[in-house]
């Protein structure tokens, strides 16, 4: 094979290939057993004794020679005289003859000239020392015989073998306390970018600082698949720097996963630092996401560069890197739980690269699973939190229809749809109700999509501001008084939406998805009638009209950063930021529901919060039930 492919993106088959040419595999090790849980045997282990290492009494009761009860019962006991006694774990001092028994217990080796044991429920005490024994037994019944369990020269267990409780059990029972085990293979992650914050530390979001998504991603993902994880400190976006972090870790560890620096950038170097310090193998896949992954050898070391934005990283390691992995450490390929399910909406992608396409599963009102694509984004972290699975999807197919038969390759075994499926606008009462709803799903697009979503059949509700959702169930809901968000004792003594007009006063809208910023725009429109005035006079007059923000606290944090004197938003969201409000008026938030899927569990608890409501509303400043 000719492992160099950097012109053209290569195969995603040829990928795998190139990876699995690669040695990650580390030494096999000894353990001792009480480390061993977990681990994957190497080799196989031989019992060398017998387990029961003699013949062992399986009850409490007598030990004697089975042929001298041959007629007893329990109208006609047989008498036999008491010899002795044998405990667990000392030896007999005693022989049985003929017509002769010993007592003895649970666990007690069998003493010569026995060879049966009769429970003591079954015999009574006779004369002096005489035992009356009320059953027949045959030679062997209730005693286990030395090496029935394993033999000594017998397969305990097999090379391969995933060592839990009970192999630890069987390894116990033949005394070993050492266990030979494949290795696990050390893997190093090495983010680049110097715009990189580790969880924790303080972040400036004005110099384009981003929490460092990938390093632990990548290290869960790494232990999830049986390797063990080494950090390293986030390389800069400069030569000697990654040069400096992947030379150590490939001298550290089997394999060095890197993310980032992949792409077309100037300050994308990674690759030279592999094909000069290594041997860079391949450059680029026709997959997406992931088009621009890495792979080579680094001072003997396997290496895979990941690209940077988190969903592609993560995708690319699902598919190439955790399959090597586990191939290393020993540990078979997981059972790939699937599910079929139909599009719930026609998807369309024609870049001509094998898509992993991550989708999030639904169950319609008859039961039958509905698959919908999940696509924030490569940079967006929800997006795989959102999805439930990965659909591939060929390059040559251009499109999946509404309708259409599709298999989704489950994130796990124990992945199931939500209970209870929403979307539409972003609104903190509702965030409480659903904390009433086991595993439910929601998706705060605003109030349009929300309508929209649910006119797809897509979602079993829609959260609106406004006019209901048409064609669906109302299930009620509530009011939330809207205004103005402003710092706290309004310094700016703000009194209303004309001041944001007349006034010089820097403000934050809505994205025009929000039901607040319909909300909003009515009562512009309004203004400019009473005002006799074009509405897009007055929009035109308002600094920051054009600024809208996504989420319903958005406004009012960028006021608190200083960055505006006003946003808009609800008194809820002032009074739990400890800001100032000028109010605007009042609008009424509704669920409805898809009539088809009104009795789904999930949705059936949602409505019965909605209709209890419990301390939901009084908690929250400026909202009625
Ligand atoms: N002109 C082109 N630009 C891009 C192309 C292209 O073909 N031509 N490909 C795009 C694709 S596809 C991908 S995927 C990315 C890959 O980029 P890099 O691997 O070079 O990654 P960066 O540029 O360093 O980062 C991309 C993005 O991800 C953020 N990032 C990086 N590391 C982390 C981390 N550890 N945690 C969280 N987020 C991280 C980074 O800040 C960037 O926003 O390139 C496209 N561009
Ligand atoms: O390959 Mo990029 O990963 O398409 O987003």
């Amino acid at each position: 094979m000719d492992r160099k492919q950097f012109r053209d993106l290569a195969d995603p088959e040829v990928a795998r290939e190139t990876i699995a040419s690669l040695d990650l595999a580390p030494e096999s090790e000894t353990v001792p057993l009480r480390e061993a849980r977990g681990r994957v045997l190497a080799g196989r282990v031989d019992a060398d004794l017998d387990v029961p290492g003699f013949d062992r009494a399986s009850v409490d009761g007598y030990a004697l020679r089975a042929a001298d009860t041959f007629g007893a019962d329990e109208a006609d006991p047989v008498a036999f005289r008491l010899v002795g006694e044998v405990h667990a774990g000392s030896e007999p001092d005693v022989e049985v003859g003929a017509g002769e028994c010993a007592e003895i217990s649970t666990g007690a080796v069998l003493p010569p000239g026995a060879d049966a044991v009769v429970m003591v429920e079954r015999t009574d005490p006779g004369d002096a020392d005489e035992v009356l024994v009320r059953t027949s037994l045959a030679p062997g019944d209730r005693v286990m015989f030395a090496g029935a369990d394993i033999a000594a020269g017998e397969r305990a267990l097999g090379p391969g073998t995933v060592v839990t409780a009970r192999e630890v059990g069987l390894l116990s029972a033949i005394g070993v306390d050492e266990v030979p085990v494949r290795g696990v293979p050390t893997v190093g992650i090495v983010s680049t970018g110097d715009e990189l914050v580790r969880p924790g530390d303080p972040l400036d979001s004005d110099t384009g600082q981003i929490y460092d998504v990938n390093s632990y991603t990548t290290a869960t993902a790494v232990e999830e698949a049986g390797g063990e994880a080494k950090l390293y400190p986030h390389a800069g976006d400069d030569y000697d720097a990654m040069e400096s972090a992947l030379r150590t870790a490939a001298e550290e560890c089997d394999l060095v996963l890197s993310s980032g620096s992949t792409s077309a950038s100037a300050v994308d170097v990674i690759y030279r630092v592999v094909e000069e310090t290594g041997e860079l193998l391949l450059h680029g896949v026709a997959v997406k996401p992931g088009k621009p992954m890495l792979v080579g050898e680094l001072a003997g070391s396997a290496y895979i560069g990941l690209p940077g934005y988190p969903v592609s990283a993560l995708t690319i390691f699902r598919a190439f890197v955790a399959p090597a992995i586990r191939r290393a450490a020993g540990r078979p390929e997981p059972e790939t739980a699937t599910i079929e399910g139909r599009m719930a909406v026609r998807e369309r992608y024609s870049e001509g690269r094998h898509r992993y396409m991550p989708a999030g599963l639904v169950t319609d009102g008859d039961g039958e699973t509905l698959v919908y694509p999940v696509d924030k984004g490569s940079g967006a972290t929800t997006s795989l939190v959102e999805a439930d699975g990965i659909v591939s999807v060929p390059p040559d197919v251009e499109y999946l229809d509404s309708g259409e038969s599709v298999e989704v390759a489950l994130f796990s075994g124990d992945v199931r749809p939500p209970t209870l499926f929403g979307a539409g606008e972003d609104d903190p009462a509702l965030s409480r109700l659903l904390d009433r709803v086991d595993r439910p799903r929601y998706l705060a697009v605003g109030s349009r999509q929300g309508r929209r979503r649910l006119r797809d059949g897509v979602t079993d509700v829609a959260v609106t501001t406004g006019d209901a959702a048409p064609g669906g169930v109302e299930f009620g809901g509530w009011t939330r008084e809207w205004g103005l968000v402003v710092p706290a004792g309004n310094p700016a003594g703000v009194e209303g939406l004309p001041d944001l007009v007349d006034d010089d006063l820097r403000f934050i809208n809505r994205t025009t998805d929000s039901g607040l910023r319909s909300t909003f725009d009515e009562a512009i429109e309004g203004l400019a009638d009473e005002r006799g005035d074009e509405r897009r006079d007055l929009t035109d007059a308002i600094d920051g009209f054009e600024l809208a923000v996504r989420a319903h606290e958005s406004p009012a944090r960028k006021v608190l950063a200083g960055e505006a004197d006003a946003g808009l938003g609800l008194r809820a969201t002032a009074e739990t930021l400890g800001m100032g409000f000028v109010p605007c008026g009042t609008e009424r938030v509704t669920v409805v529901a898809d009539p088809e899927r009104v009795e789904k569990p999930g949705v059936r608890r949602l409505r019965a919060a909605i209709d209890d409501g419990g301390t939901v509303f009084e908690e929250l400043a400026g909202y009625r039930g």
